[in-house]
């Protein structure tokens, strides 16, 4: 069982490059199956859930070869093959599966999805397009089985705005015959990614990143080149850790406008943030208190729920009392009895968390990651304590994080992980 330490206290400075995101890989990589020849995807992070998405599709068929941060993807081999448990319970990205078999083959057998456990997380929003597409959806031992003789483009209004499900009809959309329009679409960065490669492809895509989709399908995609947009959740923990440790970081290789949520909330606390047109800076601060502030997570451009578990540790350093609500999973504050172990005063009421900041900060202690933020959360807060904190759950991490060690030991942080069979590395 793997573990990371940090001994905190160092502020972190530097420079550090974002990789690319981690929920338009896990979308690239089972979009490339809609294609009839070879894919290549640019800026592929190297965390778990891309290594998992590789092997099933290896699993399914197809050709794959990774060299350095390009993934080559020969998609003519796959074959329309069940995948009832297993990899796809390792994440929740898997349900990309259900559109992209259900485009290329007509029909997909795919076992229910895993990732982060934030409470309930149903994908009927999903099925209701498939449904709308043509497809018949039935359940059985929890899998999902999805046929179709034929896939027709149709309206489909989203009751809850879903990036999940908003893509996953583009895929399927976009081999489905004549047009598709998706109202109250999400319009998170990622959708705009998707819809970029699936045009390359060879799909007519229109108003992505606005709530109204427009998707002409056609029955046969080819291949093409694609790179990843920056992971704006990876740069927007390295802007909060910056912060936690009073550091000067430059973030390099994001786009500034998709950290505006987060930009904004560390302006309100007095924290100094820099733009560039590729980059952004946390730079030097004062060393009066943080102001607390309250935070409500929101579908993009709104506050990411995903950068909320972080800023709960920035917060509970900072002065007076601070109320984040988490809009999009109300459960998702399984970090916050962790954070207690560590010095915070939080208290979780509905879906919210009342923080009452203590500017004096947290101090070391073992710990143990319930989710990937929830575990980005722990390593922000161990970075700003005073002595070593053990963070337990690191395969939790390691689903989202490039290089995480590697990257934070560039910034002078004092990192390190053990196998407790095998020893230490990175000390
Ligand atoms: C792989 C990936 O991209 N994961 C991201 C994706 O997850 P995911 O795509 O699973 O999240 P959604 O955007 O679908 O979920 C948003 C909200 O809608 C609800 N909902 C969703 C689908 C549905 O069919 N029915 C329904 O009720 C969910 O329970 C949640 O409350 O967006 C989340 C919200 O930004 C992020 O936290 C995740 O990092
Ligand atoms: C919730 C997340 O991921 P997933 O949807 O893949 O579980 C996340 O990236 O914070």
């Amino acid at each position: 069982m793997e573990k990371l330490y940090i001994s905190g206290g160092n502020p972190l400075r530097g420079t550090v490059t974002i990789s690319g995101a981690k929920n338009s890989a896990v979308a690239l990589i089972p979009a490339s199956i809609l294609a009839e020849s070879p894919v290549i995807i640019d800026n592929l992070p190297h965390i778990n859930d891309v290594e998992i998405y590789i092997k099933i599709l290896k699993e399914l068929g197809a050709a794959v070869k990774l060299e350095g941060s390009s993934l080559y993807i020969d998609p003519r081999g796959i074959q329309s093959k069940p995948l009832p448990n297993g990899k796809v319970q390792k994440l929740r990205a898997s349900y990309y599966l259900m559109g992209a078999m259900l485009g290329r083959f007509g029909e997909a057998m795919i076992g229910l999805p895993g990732g982060c456990n934030l409470g309930p997380r149903p994908i009927d929003q999903h099925i209701k397009g498939f449904e709308a597409l043509g497809a018949t959806v039935e359940s059985m031992d929890g899998s999902l089985s999805l046929k179709a003789t034929e896939l027709r483009g149709d309206k489909i209004y989203l009751d809850v705005v879903s990036v999940g499900a908003t893509i996953n009809i583009m895929l399927a959309a976009a081999r489905s015959e004549g047009l598709t329009i998706i109202e109250n679409a999400a319009k998170e960065p990622e959708i705009i990614d998707v819809a970029t490669l699936l045009t390359s492809m060879g799909a007519t895509i229109k108003g992505a990143g606005t709530d109204v989709i427009r998707i002409t399908g056609k029955s046969k995609l080819l291949g093409c080149r694609h790179s990843i947009i920056p992971d704006r959740i990876e740069a927007g923990t390295y802007m909060i850790a910056a912060a936690a440790t009073r550091g000067d970081v430059t973030i390099e290789q994001v786009i500034p406008r998709h950290l505006e949520g987060i930009t904004a909330k560390l302006e309100e606390m007095g924290i100094r943030v820099l733009e560039g047109d590729e980059s952004i800076r946390v730079a030097p601060q004062k060393q009066t208190p943080f102001r607390s502030v309250n935070v409500r997570t929101g579908p993009y451009p709104g506050f990411a729920t995903d950068l909320q578990q972080p800023m709960t540790s920035l917060l509970s350093i900072s002065e007076g009392t601070s109320v984040v609500t988490d809009s999009i999973y109300a459960a998702r504050f399984r970090h916050v009895d962790e954070l207690a172990r560590m010095g915070a005063r939080i208290n979780v009421e509905g879906s919210s968390a009342f923080i009452e900041g203590n500017a004096a900060g947290l101090r070391g202690a073992q710990v143990t990651a319930s989710d990937l933020r929830a575990g980005a959360a722990l390593v922000v807060a161990a970075l700003s304590a005073q002595g070593v904190t053990e963070i337990g759950g690191v395969e939790h991490i390691d689903r989202g994080y490039d290089m995480l060690e590697e990257k934070l030991l560039a910034l002078g942080a004092n990192v390190w992980r053990k196998d407790e069979r095998v020893g230490i590395h990175g000390a």
